[in-house]
């Protein structure tokens, strides 16, 4: 399967041509980053010091002339122009940029009634299970439990909640039967009063090179539950996203996400 790579300097870029470059069903197809990025003109393997034969460039539709899927972790406004590139390309698309507007959300709905896509805001196998567990709990513990998420990521992630994060509390509301816009609290600081029933909680920790950690908890009285999930390597999300790459192959069109690549969605 030949694979291009967007933001190809980017953490998640180089993780994803590190994993190319070691699978033996994938070949890099292509590498591009913005224009004026200091990678524009190295070879795409530089970085783990060895030559892929592919060049990063700034010239999209050469780096996806001769590609089967788009790999895109960067961010809400270039994916929506990649994925413009791939439906002329006739290239499938696995997007793991988060971040979205409303929006922006719509116009990626729309690409994808053209172009085959896997969308998850998290890619890798533990975290997507962790969301089937998180449906199970809030199924049970839908009564006499506060319900929050706690998420700590590095100090250079741009978007606040995660992605997965807000994931995680479209998954709890859905098992509670409500919707996260009406049970969400994102921010508290002040004379809050008291904790209102039935809400959603986040918290959002930024610091030093945390990978990812997603932490849910229910608060009870006289007992406390915790589901958590850490993230210690990239390579768990750059691997996930070559599953979703390979599920793709045989849809010409539609959005998926990693429960229909991983079979979650039937499980139970
Ligand atoms: N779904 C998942 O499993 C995961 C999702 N993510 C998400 O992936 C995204 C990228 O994360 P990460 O790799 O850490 O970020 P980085 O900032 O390290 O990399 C982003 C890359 O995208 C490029 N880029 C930025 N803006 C644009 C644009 N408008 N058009 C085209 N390219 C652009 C950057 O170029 P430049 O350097 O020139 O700005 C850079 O190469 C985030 O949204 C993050 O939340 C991350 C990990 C896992
Ligand atoms: O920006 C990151 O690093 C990550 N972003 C994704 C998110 O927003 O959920 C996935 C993972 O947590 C790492």
């Amino acid at each position: 399967m030949q694979i291009a790579i967007a933001g190809a300097s980017g953490r998640m870029g180089k993780t994803l041509i590190e994993a190319i470059l070691n699978h033996p069903g994938c070949e890099l197809a292509g590498a591009f980053d913005q224009t004026g990025s200091p990678s524009i003109g190295r070879d795409a393997g530089d970085f783990m010091g060895i030559s892929s034969g592919v060049l990063v460039t700034d010239n999209t539709d050469s780096a996806l002339a001769n590609a089967d899927v788009l790999i895109d972790f960067t961010r809400p406004e270039g994916t929506l122009h990649h994925l413009a590139l791939c439906e002329k390309h006739a290239v499938k698309a696995v997007i793991g940029t988060t971040g979205f507007e409303p929006k922006q959300l719509e116009a990626l709905k729309k690409a994808s009634k053209k172009v085959a896509m896997v969308w998850s805001p998290n890619m890798a196998v533990g975290v997507n299970a962790t969301f089937k567990l998180l449906e199970v709990a809030a199924k049970i513990l839908s009564q006499g439990y506060d319900i929050e998420v706690i998420e700590a990521h590095h100090s250079k992630k741009v978007d606040a909640p995660s992605g997965t994060a807000l994931r995680m509390g479209e998954v709890l509301a859905k098992g509670l039967g409500v919707d996260l816009q009406d049970v969400g609290v994102f921010a508290r600081e002040g004379i809050t009063g008291e904790r209102k029933a039935g809400t959603i909680g986040f918290s959002t920790i930024r610091g030093g090179d945390i990978v990812g950690d997603h932490t849910v908890l229910f608060a009870g009285i006289g007992e406390r539950i915790e589901i958590t999930h850490k993230s210690s390597s990239r390579m768990t999300y750059a691997q996930g996203s070559i599953r979703a790459a390979q599920f793709l192959i045989g849809h010409e069109k539609g959005l998926f996400d990693m429960q229909d690549v991983l079979g979650l969605k039937t499980l139970f």
